[in-house]
């Protein structure tokens, strides 16, 4: 069986340059935003996030995180605006959480770390599909939005509430309907910086869109996420918390913001 990556001693983020060489590139994610360094640009738009609840297709806990897909094979659910060019199709949703609410996102800001982190995974319509542009140094774009630990998230709650069923490894269920829209802040000013996925195979191809406001989860819903398991059904149990990469090199990169 062969020795799949992971968040443990053996197959966690210090391990991944074994099998993805790219681990040690020249722009790697997450980072730690340093918001005295970022750099306004005037000419960064605002976001467009306009996400059609009738594509949302399956929640899957896939071993690593949970994670709801979307179908996008049309232009249904898409980001334009900010610092992308074209428009980019969304194509799933997920999370990364710690062990306990003083960790667990993989950007940090100042230094500080959130309970968890959403990302919204979004890829260039220049391309056939996300496997294309998955390869492509402008193939991606994330929206990363933090959690903060406080009111419980009602909208939150509808995903809260699947995860029951997909206790664990390749374990799935429908999840029709879910407009991620009411995931996001009240706000989307962002900071914005050129990356890489966070996750093996780690490709240097996402345009990170980091918002500066967060969003609410209960210390309660946090625990949810905790329940979750790793390990596949029959295997060993293996709890799915502190999956999340930790801050890597900025290198030669400048991070730039929407907003002053
Ligand atoms: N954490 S991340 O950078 O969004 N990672 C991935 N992997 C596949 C799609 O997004
Ligand atoms: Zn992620």
């Amino acid at each position: 069986m062969p020795h799949r990556w992971g968040y443990g001693a053996d197959n966690g983020p210090d391990t991944w340059h074994e099998k993805f060489p790219i681990a040690n590139g020249p722009r790697q994610s997450p980072i730690d935003i340093v918001t005295g360094e970022a750099q306004y640009d005037p000419e960064l738009r605002p976001l467009t996030l306009r996400y059609d609840p009738s594509v949302s297709m399956d929640i899957i806990n896939n071993g690593h995180s949970v994670q709801v897909t979307f179908a996008d094979d049309e232009d249904t659910s898409t980001l334009t605006g900010g610092p992308i060019t074209g428009t980019y199709r969304l194509k799933q949703f997920h999370f990364h959480w710690g062990s306990s609410d003083d960790k667990g996102s993989e950007h940090t800001v100042d230094g500080k770390l959130y309970p968890a982190e959403l990302h919204l995974v979004h890829w260039n319509t220049t391309y056939p599909n996300f496997g294309e542009a998955s390869s492509k140094s402008d193939g991606l774009a994330v929206v990363g939005v933090f959690l903060e630990i406080g009111d419980e998230n009602p909208q939150l709650q509808k995903v809260f509430d699947a995860l029951d069923v997909i206790k664990a490894k390749a374990a799935q269920t429908s999840f029709a309907d879910f407009d991620p829209t009411m995931l996001l802040p009240s706000t989307l000013d962002y900071w914005t910086y050129d990356g890489s996925l966070t996750t093996p195979p780690l490709l240097e191809s996402v345009t990170w869109i980091v918002c500066k406001k967060s969003v609410s989860a209960s210390s309660a819903q946090m625990e949810k996420f905790r329940g979750l398991l790793f390990s596949a059904e029959g295997e060993p149990e293996c709890y799915m918390v502190d999956n999340y990469r930790p801050p890597q090199p900025l290198k030669d990169r400048k991070v730039r913001t929407s907003s002053k």
